[in-house]
């Protein structure tokens, strides 16, 4: 059940139409041409994996071995093997992370000190990066943290992208969690149900769940970007099976990553 499902929302006007001098990439569709046609080329979508080298909790957790695999390499192989992209980068402050990056078919951006602080946020580092890279259209920024992310499920986002017209594209999950209002410490409160009703508990079954974001990847064009977003315009979420959402933050979701890519 590979299910996608789009939600739409507002356009949003602008778009650059900047030229594109990158690779053309090895499943693009080409525009229709023949005789007296011109050929447009396609708009440049790169992957963009973000690898600072100071990440919290676990040290350099981006290079540390998932499964005989440097973390950054599980995705870095789907980005590659999925053939959407004209080109694939890591942005790095980090030697041992370029090398890594490197090995494994990418290319890479250094990023400033700025741009790598512990309160820099993906947004800041994406910004730094398109500022040099003015080939780049589309940005696919894929996080490390979900290893368990399938070549197919990028060719459709690119697809939703190119094909669909989608300003930005980003990763779900379906849950079915009820959820409660917190009590904060030393306040007399009564905490409420938020999403369910307890006189009428539904099952899982007569329940759809509420989509998450599952922290896979987040694709959005140039000109969003430059307004400050990664979610806008003509936006939808992809929904990503439930054992390929894996969010590695804290040490002990490393063995359940590392039983999941196995599978
Ligand atoms: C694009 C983006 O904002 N990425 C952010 C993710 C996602 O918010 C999270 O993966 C969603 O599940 O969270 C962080 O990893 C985090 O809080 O440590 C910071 C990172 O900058």
């Amino acid at each position: 059940m590979d299910s996608v499902e789009k939600g739409a929302a507002t356009t949003v006007s602008n778009p650059r139409g900047r030229p594109s001098r990158g690779r053309p990439p090895k499943l693009q569709r080409n525009s229709r041409g023949g005789p007296g046609r011109s050929v447009e080329k396609p708009p440049h979508l790169a992957a963009l994996i973000l690898a600072r080298g100071g990440s919290k909790g676990i040290p350099l957790k981006n290079i540390k071995h998932l499964a005989g695999v440097p973390l950054i390499g599980w995705v870095l192989r789907a980005a590659l093997d999925s053939g959407v992209f004209q080109s694939v980068w890591v942005s790095t402050d980090h030697d041992e992370i370029e090398n890594v990056a490197k090995q494994f078919g990418a290319q890479v951006h250094r990023r400033s000190s700025e741009v790598s602080k512990d309160s820099s946020t993906s947004l800041d580092a994406i910004v730094e990066f398109l500022s040099y890279h003015n080939e780049v259209d589309i940005v696919g920024n894929i996080q490390a943290t979900s290893p368990c992310l399938h070549p197919t499920d990028l060719q459709k986002v690119a697809e939703m992208i190119r094909e669909e017209g989608y300003d930005s594209v980003f990763s779900v999950v379906r849950r079915h969690q009820f959820r409660w209002s917190e009590i904060q410490k030393g306040v007399r409160e009564v905490t409420e149900p938020l999403n369910l009703n307890p006189a009428k508990r539904p099952r899982r079954q007569d329940w759809d769940g509420e989509l998450y974001e599952n922290g896979s990847f987040y694709f959005a064009k140039r000109h969003l970007i430059d307004m400050g977003y990664l979610q806008g315009g003509k936006m939808a979420y992809y929904e990503m099976r439930a054992e390929h959402s894996v969010d590695i933050d804290v040490d002990i979701d490393w063995p359940i990553a590392e039983q999941r890519v196995l599978r």
